[in-house]
């Protein structure tokens, strides 16, 4: 996969009279996790859903390289190289880690959907099954049937379907919601390995794990971008502080 990144220009999403996204441009570069972060009803679900092709904009431009996808569905931009976790909906229970990996592989393969025999036999899906469970820290695992793994095994397995499919951008919404501490620490390594070969956007909650991980940061209040940068230069910008980082931007 090409090293690609993904650009918003004045990106907009209205839902009859909300305003949920107002002009908001945000780059997010290979090699680097850019955060986005704001309080409840800012806009970044609605973001990441405009960036996935969930939701069509009302406004604005996206960009995947060069390429203008604004109009293009979610399975197309998948395969331009956009891909995205989704919190267990798209893990199949009663299937393994193998299954639901290489299901995942198979259909960014555009190879017929065949549950049994036709995928592991193509090597390219097994070679790509099996990178993306190492990756994800899934390695051993691989039999495992997926409702018997525990929460953060769970998210682990979304990362490695998201990996399966090979993208260039990878989109991640509250990849911690819900997480102990000891399985938050093992996704915050996953997460921060990721910027290796990808473009990684993160929509999250918890602010220290969002300090650790961003190399860029995007605050968003009431649908628009309130500061976009450096961390250190983001958290300490007055509308911010005021808006919603409290402490987080008196220690810095
Ligand atoms: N499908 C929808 N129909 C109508 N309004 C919506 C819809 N989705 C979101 N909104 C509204 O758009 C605004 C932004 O919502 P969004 O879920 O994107 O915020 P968020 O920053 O992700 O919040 P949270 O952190 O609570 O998940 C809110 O006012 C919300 O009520």
């Amino acid at each position: 996969m090409p090293e690609l990144g993904l650009r918003a220009e004045r990106l907009g999403k209205r839902f009859g009279g909300v305003r949920a996204v107002a002009d908001v441009s945000v780059d997010i570069k290979h090699g680097e996790i850019h955060a986005v972060i704001g309080p409840n009803g800012a806009g970044k679900s609605t973001l990441i859903n405009l960036l996935s092709g969930e939701l069509t904009a009302s406004s604005g431009e996206i960009r995947l390289g060069d390429a203008d996808i604004t109009g293009l569905a979610p399975d197309r931009r998948a395969r331009a190289g956009i891909g995205r976790a989704f919190q267990k909906t798209t893990i199949f229970p009663r299937f393994s880690v193998h299954e639901n990996v290489r299901l995942a592989a198979q259909a960014r393969s555009r190879a017929p959907l065949r549950m049994f025999g036709g995928a592991s036999a193509d090597p390219a899906v097994q070679r790509r099954t099996l990178e993306a469970i190492g990756k994800a820290g899934l390695a051993g695992r691989e039999a495992i049937v997926a409702n018997v793994l525990s929460h953060g095994e769970q998210r682990q397995l979304e990362i490695a379907m998201v990996l399966a499919t090979n993208p260039s951008i990878i989109l991640l919404d509250e990849p911690l919601a819900g997480m102990g501490q000891a399985e938050a620490r093992s996704i915050i390594a996953l997460i921060a390995s990721l910027r290796e070969r990808h473009a990684v956007l993160i929509v999250e909650h918890d602010m220290d794990a969002v300090f650790e991980l961003a190399d860029r940061l995007t605050v968003m209040q009431d649908g628009q971008v309130i500061a976009s940068g450096l961390p250190q230069d983001v958290r300490r910008h007055p509308a911010v502080r005021a808006a919603y980082l409290g402490n987080h931007g008196d220690a810095a």
